[in-house]
């Protein structure tokens, strides 16, 4: 991992805590006249919080296959590992290919409850909720835009989320509605960028921070993900798709880079709805997930308190 120190990585990720009133969206809007400013202002829509949820944080790249769904699995079982205490949430927003079910292994139809809620599913201490719960593959693959959005609000707002202190979003690939949606709806904490160190996946992982930035949600980290794999006979690691996330890390202003190797116990867990977090909890790159999951406690603990 690299980080500088947690103080200077505040400043930069939430430039409005040191100047509340000149929120970087208002610097933002400056570039446009005032009139077209107040009119841009007047139409954004109001944020509204999930009742009951501490901290939302969207895990996203604009690369499909990068291990989005890899990273937020074994980051929420890593927050509840790290901090039992705290209840950790876990939403697929992936609508067209949900793969939460498999990866935490819950099957089930969720029930309602007396407020006419779903109740998340739960395995491992972490609360889920994934459209693949609650339809077949094959319904999903004929829904157009509106339908999306209305399968993301049942979601976010037809699931008892209640007494959750960190909500991990799992993104489906692109920047697409369903990112802006999440964006201009939900107070969100935070986004964790996932990608891998490949030039293909790098110019569109770029595309991805550009829309966030534009959105004003704050930037966490990046996580390369399946950085190195290590030659079972020597040992030594390789980088499997290159090396150049550093320097991407570095063009965005982002100090915070994690690096998680490319392993088949990783794949396996997901497969197997068993995350490498609770089969091999002592592990080094379980140790990364861990820290991981400090880093955001640490870093969410001081914005709250400011
Ligand atoms: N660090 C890793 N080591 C080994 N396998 C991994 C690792 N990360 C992800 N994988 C595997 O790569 C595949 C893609 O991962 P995943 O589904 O998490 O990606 P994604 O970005 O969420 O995909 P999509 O864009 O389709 O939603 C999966 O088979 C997963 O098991």
């Amino acid at each position: 991992m690299f980080t500088t120190s947690l103080g200077s990585t505040i400043n930069r990720i939430y430039p409005m805590i040191n100047d509340k009133l000149k929120c970087s969206c208002v610097k933002h809007l400056s570039q446009l006249t005032e009139k077209q400013a107040q009119l841009m202002r007047k139409k954004l829509p109001q944020k509204k919080p999930i009742k009951g949820v501490k901290h939302i944080i969207l895990v996203a790249s604009g690369k499909g296959g990068v291990g989005k769904s890899t990273t937020a699995v074994n980051l929420a079982t890593a927050l509840k590992s790290v901090a039992p205490n705290k209840d950790v949430g876990l939403l697929d927003a992936d609508v067209f290919g949900p793969s939460i079910p498999l990866m935490m292994n819950l099957h089930e139809t969720p029930l309602i409850n007396n407020d006419n809620l779903m109740v998340p599913l739960v395995n491992y201490g972490v609360k889920c909720m994934s459209m693949g719960n609650l339809i077949t593959e094959q319904s999903a693959a004929i829904w157009r835009g509106l339908m999306v959005m209305g399968a993301i609000d049942k979601l976010i707002r037809g699931v008892s989320w209640d007494h959750t202190d960190y909500l991990i979003v799992d993104t489906p690939p692109g920047t697409g509605d369903t990112h802006l949606s999440l964006a201009q709806n939900l107070p969100i904490s935070g986004v964790l960028i996932v990608t891998t160190g490949q030039k293909a996946a790098l110019g569109v992982t770029k595309r991805g921070i550009t829309m966030f930035k534009k959105l004003n949600i704050p930037i966490l980290g990046i996580v390369q993900n399946m950085s190195t794999m290590k030659c079972l006979k020597c040992s030594h690691e390789n980088y499997v798709f290159g090396d150049s996330v550093q320097e991407l890390a570095t063009q965005e202003k982002i100090d915070t880079l994690f690096s998680v190797p490319l392993d088949p116990v990783i794949t396996n867990g997901c497969d197997s709805g068993q995350p490498i977090v609770i089969t091999h909890p002592e592990s080094s790159q379980v140790k990364v997930y861990k820290n991981l999951a400090e880093y955001l406690i640490n870093l969410l603990d001081i914005v709250n308190s400011k």
